[in-house]
Order: C-alpha cells, then sequence, then structure tokens
C-alpha cells in the first residue's frame, strides 16, 4: 500500500480541493512561523478547515511552545490534528489531551543527527505521530519546516524502526527521489510543500506527477 499523502502549505480553499482530487489524506495549513513559505492567517486557516471533508485530516501548523498558546490558537482555527513544529514546554502534551480531546497530536523531530533518535523515542509515548522534517531550530531565526532540503534518511530509518507509532517522512521530497525515500524510511506517511508548488502556489501537474510516482491517482 502506498504511503499517505498530507500536502502542506494550503493557501486557499481552491488548493485544498486540488490537494483532495489528486489523492491527498491531509492537508497542512501554517500558522505563524519563524520563516518560512508556506504561512497564512489563523482566519483563512479557519476557513480551509471549515470546507474540508471528515476523512480528509487537516493539521494546524504551530511554531507555538506553550500549551496554553496553542489551545488557544486551535480554539480559533478548529482543525482535526495539531503539528508541533517546534519542542514544546514540560507538561504541554498532558494538557493539551485534556483540554482538546478527540484532536490528535503530531510532534516534528528535525532531523540533524543521532540525537533526533533520543529526541523521537521521549516524544513518541505522548502523540499520535512523528513527522520527520529537515529544519533547524537551533539557528537565531529557527528553521521549522518548508525548507525544500533532504535530511539522512537512514537516521529516520532508525526512528521509524524504534518509535513505535506512524511516522511521516518530510523534507526535500519530490517526483525524482521519493521511491528511493520511501524504500530507505518505509513511512506512514509523506509531506510536502516546496517541490509541487510553481511561484508559491499549487500546480495541478507536479502534484499529479508526483502521486503518479507512488501509483497514486
Ligand atoms: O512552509 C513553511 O513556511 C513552514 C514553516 C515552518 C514550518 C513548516 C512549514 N511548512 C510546512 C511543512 O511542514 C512542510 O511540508 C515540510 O517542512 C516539508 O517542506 P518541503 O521540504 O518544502 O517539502
Amino acid at each position: 500500500m502506498p504511503p499517505r499523502i498530507k500536502i502542506c502549505c494550503i493557501s486557499s480553499r481552491e488548493e485544498a480541493a486540488l490537494a483532495i482530487s489528486c489523492g491527498a489524506s491531509a492537508l497542512g495549513l501554517v500558522a505563524a512561523m519563524p520563516s518560512g513559505p508556506g504561512v497564512i492567517a489563523e482566519d483563512l486557516i479557519a476557513e480551509i478547515a471549515a470546507t474540508v471533508p471528515p476523512p480528509i485530516a487537516t493539521f494546524l501548523l504551530t511554531s507555538e511552545t506553550r500549551a496554553e498558546a496553542i489551545i488557544a490558537q486551535h480554539r480559533h482555527c478548529r482543525t482535526n490534528t495539531i503539528q508541533l513544529c517546534d519542542e514544546v514546554e514540560p507538561g504541554a502534551y498532558a494538557r493539551l489531551r485534556e483540554a482538546l480531546p478527540g484532536v490528535s497530536l503530531v510532534q516534528v523531530i528535525h532531523v540533524t543527527g543521532m540525537e533526533s533518535v533520543d529526541q523521537a523515542l521521549a516524544a513518541s509515548p505522548h502523540v499520535d505521530a512523528l513527522l520527520l522534517d529537515s529544519g533547524n531550530p537551533t539557528l537565531a531565526v529557527k528553521e521549522l519546516g518548508g525548507t525544500g532540503r533532504v535530511h539522512v534518511w537512514s537516521i529516520s530509518r532508525m526512528i521509524r524502526d524504534q518509535c513505535g507509532i506512524p511516522l511521516f517522512l518530510a523534507g526535500g521530497l519530490n517526483v525524482g527521489n521519493v521511491a528511493d525515500a520511501v524504500a530507505a524510511v518505509q513511512p506512514f506517511g509523506l509531506d510536502l510543500c516546496s517541490s509541487v508548488r510553481s511561484d508559491g502556489s499549487l500546480d495541478a501537474t507536479k502534484l499529479r506527477e508526483f502521486m503518479a510516482a507512488l501509483g497514486i491517482g
């Protein structure tokens, strides 16, 4: 079975409808970030999320690290999933579970080296899935996604084999490398942004080519 596809950086109802029609199982809606090309206003996230049919997952991408700030943002945006793009404060997972029952939690791990394996194992008991990406949260202006860069997939594979929960692979995936990425990591899902866009807009031709490379659509 091919991996599930999450199309990120969705910026309009039309892009959401296009992604779903091409076979996406999940959509990413990017709230305020320190850097990156995909940010949209929370009002627009709420508007798009409200149009998406129930079988499709809607991910609110947050850079907030405090539970109360994430809860407030989610009450505005009303997605069915929250993607935590940075390391959250101690106790945040329990507080989010208490305040937002029924909302799925996905923790991003930026794969920077072997230390990422320990970070993934520490987070995995508390969340519904991990998403392995190629950002760099240690920079003065943090990179939390949308970089278009690949990371070391052999580390992602170690995490996949040890963490015991569904795993999305992200970071620089494109029509030319996706088959190798799937073979190397065997993820539950794939997440992508840059490679299926032209001049910032979701490109139907690129998206269909990507899906076709996976036998989807
Ligand atoms: O796109 C952004 O601006 C962004 C900024 C900060 C966190 C996430 C962001 N984008 C969403 C994603 O999670 C991307 O799909 C993921 O990083 C992969 O992006 P790409 O390497 O461009 O395929």
